[in-house]
């Protein structure tokens, strides 16, 4: 996974790639890894899927609980706090590497979550296996002016170079802009670069016939069993 979030002035920008893996096979070429917490605040997640999706869904559910007991707009750092302490709860064995960012009454917020709990509070920040490849694209073009096209191509490019130079990252570009009461969810946002060029439908035509059945040999064991049973019995 390639997660990366930036702060720019009016707000936000989350991104994500969309692979997941199980070892050497692409589990899902195109799945989520930007999810919802509340209207205003997004959570990208690298780490075990099933905990990052749980993990998200279910401090989620314990904001929006909060907000209707409150009469309040939920808080990022709100969220924050709910997280890390569940995560810490569970000593690091809830793989949820996380990235949090959003809009509320107080402004922009960016923080990152790691399984133990621990947390960080950052301008840029990127997670994942292929953090280190979009962590060299986020030092050479962050500045703390940028404006929201400046910080979406940054988090474009970040996320691009995970996928092209992690194998653990991969499939299409996912962003997520959140500003003052607003949310863009860029659902694949680019699908040219990452889309491999030469996957084409082969015709796998086979005439019958052109794999050997290897009958004799079934045939063969069937036999010896048979024999074997006849004598037992
Ligand atoms: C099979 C299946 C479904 C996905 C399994 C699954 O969690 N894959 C993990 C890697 C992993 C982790 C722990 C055990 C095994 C495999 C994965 O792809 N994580 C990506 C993010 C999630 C949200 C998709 B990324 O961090 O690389």
């Amino acid at each position: 996974t390639t997660i990366v979030g930036v702060v720019f002035s009016d707000g936000v920008v989350l991104g994500a790639d969309t692979r997941a893996t199980s070892g050497p096979i692409v589990a899902d070429p195109n799945c989520e890894k930007i999810h919802k917490i509340s209207d205003y605040i997004w959570c990208a997640g690298a780490g075990t899927a099933a905990d990052t999706e749980n993990t998200t869904g279910m401090i989620s559910l314990q904001l929006e609980l909060l907000s209707l007991s409150t009469g309040r707009s939920p808080r990022v750092r709100t969220a924050l706090t709910l997280l890390k302490n569940f995560l810490f709860r569970y000593h690091g064995y809830i793989s949820a590497a996380l990235v949090l960012g959003g809009v509320d009454f107080t402004g922009p917020h960016l923080h990152m979550i790691h399984p133990h709990g621990s947390t960080s509070t950052l301008p840029y920040i990127s997670m994942g296996s292929g953090s280190l490849a979009a962590m060299a694209v986020l030092e050479t073009g962050y500045n703390s002016k940028m404006g929201e096209e400046d910080a979406k191509s940054l988090v474009h490019q970040a996320i691009l170079s995970g996928i092209l130079n992690d194998l653990g990252s991969g499939g299409n570009v996912d962003l997520c802009v959140i500003k003052h009461k607003s949310m863009e969810f860029f659902r694949n946002v680019d699908t040219t670069n990452s889309k491999r060029k030469f996957r084409k439908k082969l015709p796998y035509m086979f005439k019958s016939g052109s794999t050997k059945i290897l009958e004799k040999e079934i045939e063969e064991k069937m036999r010896k069993m048979e024999i074997v049973n006849e004598k037992e019995s």
